[in-house]
């Protein structure tokens, strides 16, 4: 029960809220049966029928309408007199400015993508409104709290990059499924059905054993006398067949492995093959979804295919793209909501495990492996969304020295599930809420702006309609609204070495980078460098200067009794504490978690690698096998072992 100076806080508050998904709706209805009477609700999405078994505002009538309304209206129902105004648009459009943000006392996110963060973040910083931020991950979850001048920002400590595989695992010598399924997203399908111009490291030779570069016939270019299924043949027994076949020549690399098994159609499918796989196409009607197991009259999703099974998904849906989504080829991205394409992706990785003796997995399993799907747990998120309005209501009454980061464990530690940390405070080197400037050991002579803005400036930086300075000398800009020439220009300067630019950038030059729609600006100084490890930096630049406190000053001490660990994740809290808190060795400050809140974000990266270092210490594939590709740690169950566990 709240108290009267709460009630007085809560009820004068002005509330924006970020993203009405899983987290959102819990919030939305918490925030409004606390007595919150003014919310401001901003959402993107349209409600899918996947989100109905958790998003308990919506129900199966609501598919396809807007999240932030339907959330209003059905809180609406039981709240009548409350003010929400919701609102059907990306929090990074440019409307959503820093005078927008400054007219809220707090603001919260339930959103689930790095970027939407870290937007947020910094408008929050410009406006100097507090944000209290949250991530859930099945039954993992945190709320993390962002005062200005008072804690960190949600920035100040830098977020777990995506997981990344060695190319050649990849693209020579997988090991697990994950590595079948990345190459059946990233490589085949994109291939297949991306941007042509991508980069692609799928092996494009043509049939007769000659790199596609130097002969004239593509594989995958479909001629104009070659019928759906015909084409669906030749690819198949190129990347099963003909691939394989070129990979075994190379005996050095089988030396260690099991060889793979080359894969052609007449071997897995029988000789009427084609007649078979077309039949039943009169099952699948216009409106209905387009599939392949429809099609095929595969119907469950969990049973596991044979080789002959997937075949058949391979090629049927295979020619599914091609007769009835031809619009699409071209344009897509892996979708883990389109039925089809997560079809081919597990039809297409079951058959390259099975050349590579790897176990076959259900559409069910590859399409959570490949989506990257951690099953959400709506009584995490209610929790969370419980957890939330508790900090909001400490923040609306100044409350700051209570304020606290709260990680919802999945297996309770002294029987806590929740466990409450002071918020750290800000990180001097922080490059988005300190005046830090950020070190850049890039080759000015060969690096083009055009990495500099794709890989720091978009990438590593996260801004969207960058500002580049050198000097009082603007030397690129980004975004809607530039005239037509401005573009043109910027379009060739792209391609320009950093040090033939009409401003150079050399070593000693210090740029200034700025978006003006998040209110951020920060300096770069350059350096040259003449050579990178192409292993270990792929991009071929490196951004230093942004410093985790951990790695120098901080380390867990519980009970008096000091840990080495540098960047202690939650679950190693759980293993070396006691206790709830957990001091920095400077007596007096504490110092919270990492964040687990983007590991629901990660994405399956492809990595390059060079052939030869298997048995290398710092070789990606050993790292790799060693890792077991898991995205989260988690506690063994059995508190007595305390063995660190992974979860895919
Ligand atoms: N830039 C953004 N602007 C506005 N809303 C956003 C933005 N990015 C994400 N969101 C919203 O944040 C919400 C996050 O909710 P949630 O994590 O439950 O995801 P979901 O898309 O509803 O579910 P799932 O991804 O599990 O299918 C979504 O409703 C999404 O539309
Ligand atoms: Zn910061």
């Amino acid at each position: 029960m709240a108290s009267g100076s709460q009630l007085e806080a809560i009820k004068r508050a002005k509330v924006l809220m970020v993203g009405a998904g899983g987290i959102g709706c819990e919030l939305l209805k918490t925030l409004a049966l606390s007595g919150f009477r003014d919310i401001y609700i901003i959402d993107m999405d349209t409600i899918e029928v996947s989100n109905l078994n958790r998003q308990f505002l919506f129900r199966q009538s609501h598919v396809g309408q807007s999240k932030a309304k339907v959330a209003r209206d059905a809180v609406l129902k039981f709240r009548p007199h409350i003010n929400i105004t919701p609102c059907h648009a990306n929090i990074k459009d440019p409307e959503f400015d820093v005078e927008f943000f400054k007219k809220f006392n707090v603001v919260l996110n339930g959103l689930d993508n790095l970027d939407a963060r870290r937007h947020v973040n910094r408008l929050c910083l410009a406006a100097e409104v507090p944000l209290v931020e949250s991530g859930t991950t099945g039954f993992l979850g945190q709320v993390t709290v962002h005062v200005k001048g008072k804690t960190e920002c949600y920035e100040c400590q830098p977020k777990p990059t995506p997981k990344t595989y060695p190319v050649c695992t990849i693209t020579s010598t997988p090991s697990k499924f994950v590595h079948c399924i990345v190459w059946a997203k990233d490589l085949l399908f994109a291939k297949l059905f991306g941007d042509k111009n991508q980069e692609n490291d799928l092996n494009v030779r043509s049939s007769d054993g000659t790199n596609s570069t130097n002969h004239t016939e593509d594989v995958f270019e479909r001629r104009t006398d070659e019928d759906p299924e015909q084409y669906a043949c030749k690819i198949y027994d190129h990347v099963f067949g003909y691939n394989i076949e070129v990979a075994l020549t190379n005996e050095e690399t089988w030396k260690s492995r099991n060889k793979p098994r080359p894969l052609y159609v007449r071997d897995v499918l029988p000789d009427n093959l084609i007649q078979q796989n077309g039949s039943l196409e009169n099952s699948v009607t216009e409106e209905s979804v387009v599939s392949s197991m429809s099609s095929l009259g595969l119907k469950n999703p969990q049973d596991i295919w044979s080789l002959s099974e997937n075949s058949k998904i391979f090629l049927e849906a295979l020619r599914l793209f091609i007769e009835r989504r031809q619009k699409d080829i071209g344009n897509l991205t892996f979708d883990k909501d389109d039925q089809l394409a997560v079809e081919f992706v597990t039809a297409a990785a079951n058959i390259r495990a099975s050349s590579f003796g790897i176990p076959l997995h259900s559409l069910f399993e590859a399409k959570g492996i490949a989506g990257n799907i951690v099953h959400a747990v709506a009584t995490t998120n209610a929790i969370i969304a419980g957890l939330i309005v508790i900090e909001a209501i400490k923040i609306l009454q100044g409350d700051f020295e209570n304020l606290r980061m709260t990680y919802c464990l999945e297996h309770p530690s002294r029987k806590m599930l929740l466990m409450p940390v002071q918020p750290f405070e800000a990180n001097k080197s922080c490059y988005v809420c300190s005046e830090t400037p950020l070190l850049l050991e890039i080759n000015t002579r060969t690096s083009k702006l055009r990495d500099f803005v794709e890989k720091i400036v978009k990438n590593k930086l996260g801004m969207h309609s960058p500002l580049i300075m050198h000097g009082s000398t603007l030397i690129f800009e980004a975004g809607d609204g530039l005239e037509e020439d401005v573009v043109a220009n910027y379009a060739l300067i792209l391609d320009k070495a950093l040090a033939e630019l009409p401003a150079p950038v050399t070593s000693g030059t210090v740029l200034t980078v700025e978006d003006l729609h998040q209110e951020f600006s920060c300096n770069i100084n350059i350096k040259h460098r003449e050579e990178f490890d192409e292993e270990k930096e792929p991009d071929g630049m490196v951004l230093a200067g942004w410093i985790a406190p951990t790695q120098k000053d901080a380390r867990i001490v519980s009970n008096g009794e000091s840990t080495s660990a540098a960047h202690p994740a939650v679950t190693e809290m759980v293993e070396k504490s006691d206790d709830v808190e957990i001091a920095r060795e400077k007596p007096g400050t504490k110092r919270k978690l990492s964040e687990m809140s983007e590991m629901i974000d990660h994405v399956h990266d492809i990595k390059p690698c060079s052939s030869h270092d298997v048995g290398d210490q710092v070789h990606p594939q050993e790292v790799e096998d060693n890792d077991d590709d898991d995205d989260i740690v988690i506690l063994d169950e059995n508190p007595e072992t305390r063995k660190k566990k992974r979860l895919q």
